[in-house]
C-alpha cells in the first residue's frame, strides 16, 4: 500500500476571471471537508490573473485548497515581457506550478531543454513542479508511447538531483484524450505510470521513485475518476475540463466514493 498521498489538481486553463474564481473556489471549499482533505491534496491551477485573490481567500478563511500557476518562466526577471517568474509565484504562496503541458509544448513550442529550464526555476523558488508528460495520437498509433513519455521524463529532469525529485509531480497526459472526451483506459494509463515509476527509479533509486506522486490527465471526470484511481502507480489527476464546475470536482476529489 502507497503512503502517497493522492492530488487531485484542476487545471483551469484560460477560463475565469478572478471573480469567478473567488466563487469557485468559494464553492469548493463549502462542498469539501476536513475529512476530505486528510484523504486528498486538493488544488486549484487558475490563469495568473486569479492568483492573488485566490492566495488572500485561502490565507483569509484558512482554506486548505492549495493552489499553483499554470506556467512559469525560466528567467529570474529582466526584460521579458509577458513573462511570470518564479519568485513572482512564491510571493503568491503558490505550492505548485504546472510545466510542460501539451497546450504550451503545441502552441509554443515547448521543447524539452525549456521544460527542463523551466523545472530548474521552479527548484530554486521552493515551487513543486506538476511535470506534463504524453503522447499525441500518431505516437500511440505507432506504439511509441511509452519510449515518448519516458524522453520526456529524462529531457526534463536533467540537472535535478534526488533530492529535488523526490518531490515532483508528474503528470501522464495522453494528448489524444485531453478535452476530447476519449479517456485512456484504467490500464493504459497504468502502463504508462507504471514505466514512468521505473524510469524513476533507473534514474535515481527507489526511494525517489516511491515518493513521487503520478498524476493522470485527460478527460477525467467523477464517472471514471474511480477506475483511473485504483491503478496501483495512479495517484492522482491533473483535471482540466471538469475541474471548473464546482459539483463535479467535488465529486471527483471524494473519487474512492464513486461506482469504479
Ligand atoms: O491539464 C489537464 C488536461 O489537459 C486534461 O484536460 P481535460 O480534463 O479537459 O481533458
Amino acid at each position: 500500500m502507497s503512503t502517497r498521498k493522492p492530488l487531485i489538481a484542476g487545471n483551469w486553463k484560460m477560463n475565469l476571471n478572478h471573480l469567478e474564481a473567488i466563487a469557485l473556489v468559494q464553492k469548493l471549499a463549502f462542498a469539501l471537508n476536513d475529512k476530505d482533505f486528510d484523504r486528498v491534496e486538493v488544488a486549484v491551477l487558475p490563469p495568473f490573473t486569479d492568483l492573488r485573490s485566490v492566495q488572500t481567500l485561502v490565507d483569509g478563511d484558512k482554506l486548505r485548497i492549495v493552489y499553483g500557476a499554470q506556467d512559469l518562466s525560466q528567467h529570474e526577471g529582466g526584460a521579458y515581457t509577458g513573462e511570470i517568474s518564479g519568485a513572482m509565484l512564491a510571493k503568491l504562496n503558490c505550492t505548485y506550478a504546472v510545466i510542460g503541458h501539451s497546450e504550451r509544448r503545441q502552441y509554443h513550442r515547448e521543447e524539452d531543454d525549456l521544460v527542463n529550464a523551466k523545472v530548474r526555476a521552479a527548484y530554486r523558488h521552493s515551487l513543486t513542479p506538476i511535470l506534463c508528460v504524453g503522447e499525441g495520437l500518431e505516437v500511440r498509433q505507432e506504439g511509441a508511447h511509452i519510449a515518448h513519455s519516458l524522453g520526456q521524463l529524462d529531457g526534463a529532469l536533467r540537472k535535478i538531483t534526488a533530492e529535488q525529485a523526490k518531490s515532483i509531480v508528474v503528470a501522464y497526459e495522453p494528448v489524444w484524450a485531453i478535452g476530447t472526451g476519449e479517456v485512456a483506459t484504467p490500464e493504459d494509463a497504468q502502463e504508462v505510470c507504471g514505466a514512468l515509476r521505473v524510469r524513476l527509479a533507473e534514474l535515481y533509486d527507489t526511494e525517489v521513485a516511491s515518493a513521487v506522486r503520478i498524476l493522470y490527465g485527460g478527460s477525467v471526470k467523477s464517472g471514471n475518476i474511480a477506475g483511473i484511481m485504483a491503478q496501483p502507480d495512479v495517484d492522482g489527476a491533473l483535471v482540466g475540463g471538469a475541474s471548473i464546475d464546482a459539483a463535479e470536482f467535488t465529486k471527483i476529489c471524494r473519487f474512492s466514493d464513486m461506482p469504479g
